[in-house]
């Protein structure tokens, strides 16, 4: 039978009503009539007729305080449009059917209470006892989760922001004349957490609120959810659904994901954008003049070598591509930050007074040379060492975007930025560059002492094993020294693996070299001080024991051009050969110059110029010229080189 309204008596009609709390049977006023056969069995699983005289006794003292005005008050029952159609669509949900005996076991209206069309005779309100019973934590006994007949609300959905009890399907008014034993602790809402109180809702309703809940009345819509945290990955709130929401993250950490989320997404898509202009700015870019090919020894002519002759541009100086490969349109290429003050033309060491340290961290020392160092071999190193080639920039390099872009970062800034705080980690002061012959080794390393403003100093293994290991010894000393004394300086060695295994002639002077080498590795003349950066270059890295290895704090692999570089590098020496191919003959090329090195492309265009005539005489190189010296230039590693250059990457290189 569904309850509808006209069951209803009105209140002042309802007998008066008293619970004999003296005993558990229920007085004669709510005598139930027992069917045949002995007691009423329940018809609930949760109504016994057995209540503790206590819990009865605290139970009718609240009612009793709180009901006291309210029965001799006149009740307006609301109208019946006040009440949500849903209230009677689902009989079960409907209000409970009054009690099967002559009266409830007790007052209602606590349950109209805090409803709209109600007066509240006391304390009332929504909050009043209207509020689920369970959220009155304060109360001393455990009242029943907030329905009709105080049993176990299932349905906790409901259980909070509504002013009332909501019965869930199933339960029916009550008909045990005493009240049931309380529902199991688990039934029982606890205090809902913090920040969520009334306003706040333990589940996420729809932001319309739910139809009003059958029953009693139109219950007030439930508050609006909170608005929810902010989605910073741009997700549109979830549609809320009647299920009780899992426990809601803490604000902080909800944001953070959704931060971390967003701020991943938008750093990768940042990386990604930023990776692609930040190779751009080492580009491949036009010629200016031929570069010195950059002997071990290079005469200094006559002295004339301007400072280091290599002026890095000021900080921020965007300037047409001035390396000497051009990539189609000229590039803006930033000049690295300038590294110290323009160091006057380079002289014999003349006396000089300290140099104010420059903004970066390569920090120019006095310039004093170490003691006990050989003059004359300083003196040799200075005029014979000291590159004059021009400056090289990151555009001067084909090709090799990534590696370029470490060396940036893991190398010159570090270098180029004052330290951080006082007694903060030096930057490296060793880097070794590994790879094929002719790859571009060298060529970094003068890009290096460009982007630094160092002068450059450079040496060949091979070079300082001949004389023997004393005199071998003593020039690097030298060499050592000499940096030390120009700083900022860049000391490039190539061939290292010469200075420390026997070479293929098994000359015994080679090994020698490797205990001087390592004593100035370690500082022991000049090196690692402030000012002065080693470059090694090798194209036989396992040559390099442990002991070498570790000198050098970071080891990168430069590789072979790829297409689009050798493309550049070819066009590039054939042009200075006054050649210039089509599109379709330079694309030829580069698909048959795989695995040549740089230096390989630059001996294949003076093959193909010799080729075409003597010097002076030579016509134009036409491309037969080219295909003709491909059959005298080709690739010196070998498959096998390379793999080994990557497998000595992965164990000792530091990637890129
Ligand atoms: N990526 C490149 N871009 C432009 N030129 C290059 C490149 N790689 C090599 N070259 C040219 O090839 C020649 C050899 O380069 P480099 O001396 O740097 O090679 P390397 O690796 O030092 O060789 P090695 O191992 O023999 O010392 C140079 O003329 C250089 O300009
Ligand atoms: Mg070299």
């Amino acid at each position: 039978m569904h309850w509808t309204p006209e069951h209803a008596q009105p209140l002042n009609q309802w007998p008066e009503q008293h619970l004999d709390v003296s005993s558990t049977t229920p007085s004669p006023a709510h005598k139930l009539e027992l069917p045949p056969g002995g007691r009423q069995r329940c018809h609930y699983a949760w109504a016994h007729d057995d209540i503790s005289a206590l819990t009865a006794s605290n139970l009718l003292k609240r009612y009793a305080e709180k009901y006291s005005g309210v029965l001799d008050s006149p009740y307006e029952r609301p109208t019946l449009g006040g009440y949500g159609d849903a209230a009677f669509l689902n009989g079960a949900k409907g209000d409970p059917e009054p009690w099967p005996g002559p009266e409830t076991p007790y007052p209602l209206a606590s349950l109209h209470e805090g409803l709209p069309g109600t007066k509240s005779g006391s304390g009332g309100g929504s909050g009043g006892l209207g509020g689920s019973p369970v959220l009155a934590g304060n109360l001393p006994e455990p009242l029943y989760a907030g329905n009709a007949c105080g049993g176990p609300s299932a349905a906790p959905e409901y259980a909070t922001g509504y002013g009332g009890g909501y019965l869930a399907p199933g339960y029916c008014a009550q008909t045990g004349a005493a009240l049931p034993p309380p529902p199991p602790a688990a039934l029982l809402q606890p205090p809902p957490p913090p920040g969520y109180g009334p306003s706040g809702s333990l589940y996420n309703y729809p932001a319309g609120g739910y139809a009003a809940q059958p029953g009693y009345g139109a219950l007030p819509p439930p508050p609006a959810p909170p608005p929810a945290p902010y989605l910073t990955s741009g997700l549109a709130a979830p549609t809320p659904l009647p299920t009780p929401a899992p426990p809601r993250p803490s604000p902080a950490s909800y944001g953070f994901q959704g931060v971390a989320e967003a701020g991943v997404s938008l750093k990768r898509k940042a990386t990604d954008e930023g990776a692609e202009v930040r190779y751009r700015k080492y580009a491949f870019e036009p010629a200016k003049a031929p570069a010195a090919d950059g002997a071990s020894y290079p005469a200094a002519d006559n002295g004339e070598c301007r400072g280091n002759g290599f002026r890095a541009k000021p900080p921020g100086a965007g300037e047409e591509a001035s390396g000497k490969y051009a990539g189609g349109v000229p590039l803006k290429v930033l000049g690295s930050p300038i590294y110290g003050p323009q160091l006057e033309p380079f002289e014999k060491f003349p006396e000089r007074a300290p140099v104010p340290a420059p903004r970066g961290g390569f920090a120019v020392p006095s310039g004093e040379p170490p003691k006990g160092v050989d003059q004359g071999a300083l003196e040799l190193a200075t005029s014979k060492m000291v590159d004059c080639g021009p400056p090289v920039q990151w555009a001067d390099v084909a090709g090799q975007g990534a590696l370029k872009a470490a060396l940036e970062e893991e190398l010159v800034w570090p270098l180029l930025r004052p330290p951080a705080y006082p007694g903060s980690p030096r930057p490296p002061r060793t880097v070794l560059l590994f790879g094929p012959r002719g790859a571009g080794k060298a060529l970094l390393g003068r890009c290096l002492a460009t982007q630094l403003g160092a002068t450059l100093l450079r040496l060949r293994g091979g070079t300082l094993v001949a004389p023997g290991a004393a005199e071998g010894a003593r020039l690097l000393q030298a060499a050592f020294a000499a940096a030390r004394c120009r700083p900022p300086a860049v000391l490039l060695i190539s061939e290292l693996d010469a200075l420390l295994s026997a070479r293929d002639d098994g000359t015994a002077a080679a090994g020698a070299l490797q205990a001087p080498l390592l004593a100035c590795l370690d500082g022991g003349c000049g090196a690692g001080a402030d000012g002065v950066l080693v470059v090694g270059t090798t194209s036989r890295p396992a040559a390099l024991d442990e002991a070498t290895r570790r000198r050098f704090a970071l080891r990168f692999y430069v590789t072979l051009p790829d297409g689009p570089a050798r493309g550049q590098i070819l066009q590039r020496a054939l042009a200075q050969q006054g050649c210039a191919l089509s599109e379709r003959e330079l694309a030829a090329l580069v698909q048959g110059t795989q695995g040549f090195s740089g230096g390989e492309l630059g001996q294949l265009c003076q093959q193909a110029a010799a080729g075409a005539g003597l010097p002076g005489l030579q016509r134009p190189i036409s491309y037969k010229d080219v295909e003709a010296a491909l059959a005298k230039v080709g690739p010196r590693a070998s498959p096998k080189d390379l793999d080994s250059f990557v497998e000595w990457d992965k164990m000792y290189g530091f990637g890129h």
